[in-house]
Parts: structure tokens; C-alpha cells; sequence
């Protein structure tokens, strides 16, 4: 069953999305867009250390291994986790679009529950995009890439200007984002298009 509200409907007139001609090829690998993100940076030691794959289209895979970290209950992983995840799965999709997006809507169905140890299969794709919103849908599967659904979600993300993080984000992350001398990863902190 899917939880995807009216909300979450594309308007009439939204669009295919359209993949950046500078998008990664498919089967290579995102990489961390921020050293310091949750979801796939490696500087958070209990971090998702989540790893996404650019595939065809505007889509990508991804991988998870639910550490005891990311315990809600006994044994299993806590299901604002797994929505992390999706939710990171679903931002790294921005970078083939080469559009700075953050989420303004993410509902998850929780299908199965995921024990610690488990490696969460994601997938997920750009459904349409209307203005400034961009539609998706992901999956995270149990058992391997065709295995189960554990999880789901459908999101709207909106586009916005890096003001935005510049604006809102603490000064002290922001200047040392800023202050990178690494040009790409000045970039992707904030999955700016260069
Ligand atoms: C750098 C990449 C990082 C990736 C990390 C993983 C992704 C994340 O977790 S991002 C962090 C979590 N998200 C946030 O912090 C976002 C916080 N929210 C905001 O800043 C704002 O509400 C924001 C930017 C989403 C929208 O505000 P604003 O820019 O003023 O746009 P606004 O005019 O309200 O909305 C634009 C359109 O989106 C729609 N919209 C906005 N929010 C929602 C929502 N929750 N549900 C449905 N529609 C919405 C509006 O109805 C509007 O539609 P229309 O153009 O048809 O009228």
C-alpha cells in the first residue's frame, strides 16, 4: 500500500526530468557530497556511510548497512534511520539533475522490519518536475537488490538558491565549507552546479 498523498501528485504540466549532460555515467559512484552529511558522509562515524551509484535516466542505486547504531528496537533499525536513508537516496538524485534541491516532503511506508546487519538496497528515480518542484519515488529492499520491499518513499524536493544554505546554515560550517580549497567538494557541499 502506498502512502503518496495528493501532495505528492505531480500538476498537470510537470514534466520528464531531463538528465545534466554532465551527470556521472551510469554504474559510477556519487561519493560524498559533504565529508560531514549523515546520510553519506564519511566524517560522521554513525553515519549511513550510504553509497549511490549514478544509473540511466535520472536514477540511482544505492547501498546501506544498518549498523547497531541505527537500533530503534532490539535488533532492528529505527525507522527515522531508514527514512534517512531514503531521504539521502533521494537528494543524491539532484546531482544528475545538477539542480540544489532540499526536500520539502517525504512520506515512508514501512513494510518489513530491518534487523542490524542487513545491507538496505535502494533505488530511486526523478518522476517529474513542475517549476522548482522535482517529484521522486524510492524503494529499499532486504536480500539482495531484487529481495523484498522493506521500505518506501515518495518526496517533493524544491529547488532552491545556495543562499538558502548560506542563509540558514551555522557560520562556522558554512565558512569552512566555503573556505575548501578542494573545488569540487567546495561544490558538492552544497551540490551547487559548477
Ligand atoms: C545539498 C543536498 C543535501 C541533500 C540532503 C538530503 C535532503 C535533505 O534532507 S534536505 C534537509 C531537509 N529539508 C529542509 O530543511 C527544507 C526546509 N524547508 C524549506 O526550507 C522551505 O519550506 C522550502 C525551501 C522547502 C520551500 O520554501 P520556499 O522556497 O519558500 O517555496 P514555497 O513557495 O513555499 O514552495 C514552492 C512550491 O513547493 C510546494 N511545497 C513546498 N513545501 C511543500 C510540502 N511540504 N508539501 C507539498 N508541497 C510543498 C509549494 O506548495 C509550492 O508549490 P507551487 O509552486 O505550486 O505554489
Amino acid at each position: 500500500m502506498s502512502g503518496t498523498s495528493a501532495a505528492l501528485q505531480p500538476p498537470a504540466g510537470a514534466v520528464k526530468p531531463v538528465r545534466h549532460p554532465d551527470a556521472p555515467a551510469p554504474g559510477e559512484l556519487l561519493g560524498a557530497h559533504y565529508e560531514h552529511c549523515f546520510g553519506c558522509g564519511g566524517g560522521q562515524s554513525h553515519g549511513l556511510h550510504l553509497e549511490a551509484r549514478a544509473g540511466e535516466g535520472v536514477t540511482v542505486t544505492a547501498e546501506f548497512v544498518v549498523q547497531a547504531a541505527h537500533q530503534g528496537a532490539p535488533g532492528l533499525a529505527h525507522g527515522g534511520v531508514l527514512a534517512t536513508a531514503l531521504d539521502e537516496t533521494l537528494g543524491s538524485l539532484n546531482w544528475l539533475l545538477r539542480t540544489i534541491a532540499v526536500t520539502g516532503r517525504l512520506e515512508t511506508d514501512f513494510a518489513r522490519p530491518v534487523p542490524v546487519g542487513t545491507t538496505l538496497h535502494l533505488e530511486a528515480e526523478v518522476t517529474a518536475v513542475a517549476g522548482r518542484k522535482i517529484y521522486s519515488t524510492a524503494t529499499g529492499r532486504i536480500g539482495g537488490p531484487s529481495g523484498p520491499v522493506a521500505v518506501r518513499a515518495d518526496a517533493l524536493f524544491v529547488e532552491v538558491d545556495v543562499k538558502h544554505f548560506v542563509e540558514h546554515g551555522r557560520q562556522a560550517e558554512i565558512d569552512a565549507a566555503m573556505s575548501d580549497p578542494d573545488q569540487v567538494r567546495r561544490t558538492r557541499a552544497f551540490e551547487v552546479n559548477p
